[in-house]
């Protein structure tokens, strides 16, 4: 079984039992059967009228929380005041500090890192604003900017609720390439307004990483940023994602035996990620792509109203195949999705042909489960961590703009984005390569420095790079 096994989660349970009217005992029991292994029991308040304690649960599935939820509420007298279970407790408060990087600990200090002393810095910069590069935060921060349109797969659920990916992106940053990189989540949705806010804020700023914007949207902010700003602003859910998705394809048709440029190619969901999906693929030599998204299959026969659809229909689907999903992968060698969770069955991946490439990089769900289908395809990869074969923009995100940081450059790109996808599927070698090992992980330690790499040196052979990196 090539699924890694998901790990019991532990929930705690906290109760409140009216001293007369409940018995712990009826608790503990309907928690069991209901199917969770009490492991540990705090009592955290006690009166003559109440109890009030906190259980720590391990539980098999997640719907056992809902079970065991059900089962407490028939009990007489006690309350079930919430559950939390471990990935909640890792959100409490957020997950990312700012922290100085020198203590103030006299008056001497604070006169240095603020008033009087730090007048002379703000006054050098205003001279040469350059200098924000070297005299600021500048240099190594990125801000990670979202609208809450197009959260992972949940859609469009707002600022509030897309704060927890932004600052999980932040943590990303940080940890696998020691960007500082801040979660901005805009409380408005109106492309002049996303700009306009981008725009101000840029000072503090080497880079913007636009994130889960959706599109057609995200196409012109992307686009009138980049004309406007002189430091990188990268679409991530675009062109991470093409990033990845390029080098695993690479690999994944290597193994299979197969070229790009005979490849037939279904991209499923022709948003942000989809689009730019296919338009590192046509770069990349790929010359039977068909496009699917909820209306059926984009077909130049037909006239759309979205500018970025109008382009795809024209530049793929040379055949004027037209239906919808199932029609599109009949013979077809490789599926992308990038669209929602659950949509890919296993009888539409029967249609394709001998042991085809099924990307299902929706998240959190994906297009269609690897056991579903493990038996009967080439390669298998999903966007989740739970799965062999991630195919993540976190893969690419971290390095590249660790390499346009380090090299200044006023932007990323095609080169560069070339140069981090190279990467990317370079770090797995030909006796490596495997059907559960297409793309290396996020945890592989070469992966940031070949970017970075990569990515500086294509970056100054592009003219965009405005600093020579040490190695
Ligand atoms: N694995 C990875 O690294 C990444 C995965 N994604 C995932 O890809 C999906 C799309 O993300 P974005 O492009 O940013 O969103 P988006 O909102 O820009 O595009 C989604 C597209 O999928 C289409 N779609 C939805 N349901 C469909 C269906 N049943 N059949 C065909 N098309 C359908 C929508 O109409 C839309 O055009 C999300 O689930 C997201 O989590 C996105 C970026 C990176
Ligand atoms: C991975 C990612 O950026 C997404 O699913 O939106
Ligand atoms: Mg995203």
């Amino acid at each position: 079984m090539r699924k890694q096994p998901l790990d019991g989660k532990t929930i705690i349970l906290r109760l409140e039992l009216d001293t007369g009217k409940a018995q712990f005992g009826s608790a503990a029991t309907a928690i069991e059967r209901a199917g969770g292994d009490i492991i540990a029991i705090d009592v955290i308040h006690t009166s003559r009228e109440r109890t009030t304690r906190d259980l720590t649960v391990k539980i098999a599935h997640s719907d056992t929380s809902q079970r065991i939820a059900q089962a407490i509420e028939e009990l007489p007298g006690i309350r079930l005041v919430n559950i939390s279970d471990r990935t909640f407790l890792l959100h409490l408060g957020g997950k990312i500090a700012i922290q100085p990087k020198t203590p103030i600990v006299n008056r001497d200090d604070l006169s240095r890192v603020y008033t009087p002393e730090v007048a002379r810095v703000c006054n050098a910069i205003h001279e040469d604003p350059s200098k924000a590069f070297t005299l600021t935060v500048k240099r190594n921060m990125v801000a990670v900017v979202s609208d809450g349109s197009a959260v992972l797969g949940l859609g469009n659920i707002g600022p509030y609720a897309a704060m927890p990916v932004m600052e999980g992106k932040a943590m990303l940053f940080k940890q696998f390439a020691d960007v500082d990189a801040f979660p901005i989540c805009l409380d408005t949705q109106d492309t002049e307004g996303i700009i306009a806010a981008v725009k101000a804020i840029a000072p503090a700023f080497g880079g913007i990483n636009l994130e889960d914007i959706a599109a057609p949207r995200c196409f012109e902010i992307e686009q009138r940023l980049r004309e406007e700003l002189d430091i990188p602003v990268f679409h991530d859910d675009q062109h991470g994602t093409a990033v990845v998705l390029y080098a695993g394809l690479l690999n994944a048709l290597k193994l299979t035996g197969r070229r790009i440029e005979e490849a037939r190619i279904v991209v499923c969901g022709i948003g942000a990620a989809g689009t730019a999906c296919t338009k590192m693929l046509l770069a990349g030599g790929a010359r039977h792509v068909i496009g699917v998204d909820r209306e059926g299959i984009l077909t130049r026969d037909r006239h759309y109203p979205n500018g970025m659809w109008q382009w795809y229909a024209e530049h793929t689907n040379e055949e004027r195949i037209s239906g919808g999903l199932a029609e599109a992968l009949n013979g077809a060698d490789v599926f992308i999705g990038l669209s929602a969770g659950g949509i890919l069955k296993r009888e539409d991946v029967e249609t394709m042909s001998a042991s085809p490439i099924v990307f299902a990089m929706a998240n959190p769900e994906p297009e269609i489960r690897p056991e579903t289908v493990e038996d009967i395809v080439g390669v298998i990869a999903t966007g989740r961590s739970d799965y062999p074969n991630q195919i993540n923009n976190v893969l690419c995100f971290p390095g590249i703009f660790r390499g346009a940081l380090d090299c200044r450059a006023s932007s990323i790109n095609e080169a560069m984005k070339l140069a981090a996808a190279e990467a990317i599927a370079s770090v797995i070698s030909e006796e490596e390569l495997s059907q559960l090992y297409i793309i290396p992980s996020v945890f592989n330690q070469r992966i940031v420095d070949e970017i970075r790499r990569r990515v500086i040196h294509a970056a100054i052979e592009s003219g965009v790079a405005r600093r020579q990196p040490r190695e």
